[in-house]
């Protein structure tokens, strides 16, 4: 079967939801700023959207870790390929990201930070897949949508580095 990209999440359910994220994350942090931590590169498109729907002061940073490679597969091992420029000492920290799967990437990320002495540290990520989490005790704060156990692209999400750019989430077909 060739490969191809069937939609799950269309274009506007997507975008109606950050919205609501957004208003929500605006009143919980009222009357203090925000400083969102984009988890590069899956988590690039959800962190623009986001962060226009949030009417508290915003301010940003920007981490690359990766551990899938270009497989569907994660490798289980997280390497960071680019750290945060600012320290997190003080700050309400809102932990932005595309997805989680196994649940390493998050976890691991959550450790890293915590060490940092943020003033709070929150997570919200666009995509759970919860049947697929090997790392159990993991708290997400603002959830976009769960979803079932299927390889998604789109908004962000790669397969092989490919179809990140699309504007819904899709499931790819024919890959193993
Ligand atoms: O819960 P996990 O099993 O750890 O999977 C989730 C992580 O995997 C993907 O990133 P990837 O490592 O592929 O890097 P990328 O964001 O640069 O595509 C995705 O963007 C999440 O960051
Ligand atoms: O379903 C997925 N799609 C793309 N990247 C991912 N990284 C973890 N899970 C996924
Ligand atoms: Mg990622």
């Amino acid at each position: 079967m060739a490969e191809s990209v069937r939609e799950m999440i269309p274009e506007e359910e997507v975008a109606k939801r950050i919205k609501t994220l957004g208003e929500q994350i605006s009143k919980d942090y009222a009357g203090r700023s925000v400083h969102l931590i984009c988890v590069l590169k899956g988590g690039v498109f959800f962190m623009c959207e986001l962060a226009k729907r949030i009417t508290v002061p915003v301010s940003m940073d920007f981490m690359s870790v990766s551990s899938y490679g270009d497989d569907t597969k994660s490798s289980g091992v997280v390497r960071i390929v680019k750290d945060l420029d600012e320290p997190l000492e003080g700050k309400d920290v809102l932990i932005v990201e595309d997805i989680i799967d196994s649940g390493r990437t998050l976890s691991y990320l959550i450790e890293n930070f915590k060490d940092r002495k943020p003033k709070s540290l929150r997570l919200c990520t666009l995509l759970d897949k919860p049947e697929r989490r090997i790392v159990k005790d993991i708290k997400v704060d603002y959830l976009g949508f769960a979803i079932p156990d299927e390889f998604v692209v789109g908004y962000g999400l790669d397969y092989a580095q490919k179809y990140r750019n699309l504007p819904y989430i899709g499931v790819v077909e024919g890959v193993e």
